[in-house]
């Protein structure tokens, strides 16, 4: 008997990024681009390559990085959720001993301001992350996230009535800066979205187009509109109203970081009042808060 065992594997190809230029035919000048990062990496049958050095039933991650990049400059890829269920059926349907695949995918936001000129749209992201197997193909996992949405609220955020005990030094208060990171995450109903087949035809990719945009939306919306009374209530509010408005989502998930302002006390300078005009930016340690919200 041999002392270990394999527990689980994966392998596959990291960083595999792409900038896809989309002409209109009918103006050679007029573009659209998407800028991604992919990483797709392989399941399945492939246990003895790790424990007998059996390369057989490898599929060379050089051979995945070809393939990411010949279906990307191939097929249609306005939407990354499509573009990963293609790759996800892709290595499926081609090597029979790979039954299941996890694809990433980063895409950078850039913003079009002139028929081939676009701006960046600095840290934010749009992500997609699929798990797919092929023995269980009507539960494929595919998630949605916004990420890096960097916002600030300067009034309207309170926090108080919370637990005191002798270790609180904190003060409540009805009127602070709320600012964070923002990390959504939107799990998809399978049941509801459909098998990754018709995701691949392209027939939902409206749908994801206007969900994204519903998510980035109602995080900005509520963010404004409420008068928070807590990082904790208010995601859970951003959650549900995605919920609401999104049938096909079967989770929500939020991740924020409480990014601390505190406020300079200038009372030293002759008693100078601070009306929460100067704070100072407290990048560490954050607070940090996290729900995942589902429908009853
Ligand atoms: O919205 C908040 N939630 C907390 O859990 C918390 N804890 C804290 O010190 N400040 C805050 N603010």
């Amino acid at each position: 008997m041999s002392y270990s065992y394999l527990e689980s594997s994966s392998y596959g190809k990291d960083n595999v990024k792409f900038l896809k230029v989309v002409k209109n035919p009918k103006n050679n000048k007029d573009h659209e681009i998407m800028e991604c990062n992919v990483q797709v990496l392989l399941k399945g049958e492939i246990e003895t390559s790790f424990t007998e050095a059996d390369n057989k039933v490898v599929v060379p991650t050089d051979t995945v990085k070809n393939t990411i990049l010949v279906l990307a400059k191939k097929n249609k890829t306005e939407t990354m959720e499509k573009f990963a269920a293609l790759l996800a059926l892709h290595f499926t349907n081609k090597y029979s001993h790979i039954t299941g695949v996890h694809v990433k995918i980063v895409q950078q936001l850039w913003n079009k301001y002139h028929e081939h000129s676009f701006i960046h749209g600095g840290a934010e992201t749009k992500e997609i992350e699929l798990d797919y197997d092929q023995a269980k193909p009507t539960e494929y996992k595919l998630v949605t996230i916004l990420k890096g949405l960097t916002v600030l609220k300067s009034t309207n955020s309170m926090f108080h009535g919370f637990n005191v005990c002798e270790y609180t030094t904190l003060k409540p208060t009805d009127d602070r800066v709320l600012s964070t990171d923002v990390l959504m995450k939107l799990e998809f109903d399978p049941a509801k979205l459909g098998s990754l087949e018709t995701v691949v035809t392209g027939s939902k990719d409206e749908l994801f187009i206007e969900l994204f945009k519903n998510c980035r939306d109602t995080t900005l919306t509520i963010f404004k509109n409420e008068n928070s009374a807590s990082v904790q209530a208010t995601m859970f509010n951003m959650a549900t109203k995605i919920l609401q408005d999104n049938e096909v989502a079967k989770f929500v998930t939020y991740e924020l970081p409480n990014k601390h302002y505190i406020l300079f006390n200038l009372e030293w300078f002759d008693g100078e009042k601070n009306d929460n005009e100067l704070y100072y930016p407290s990048s560490d340690p954050n607070g940090l808060i996290k729900c995942t919200v589902g429908r009853n």
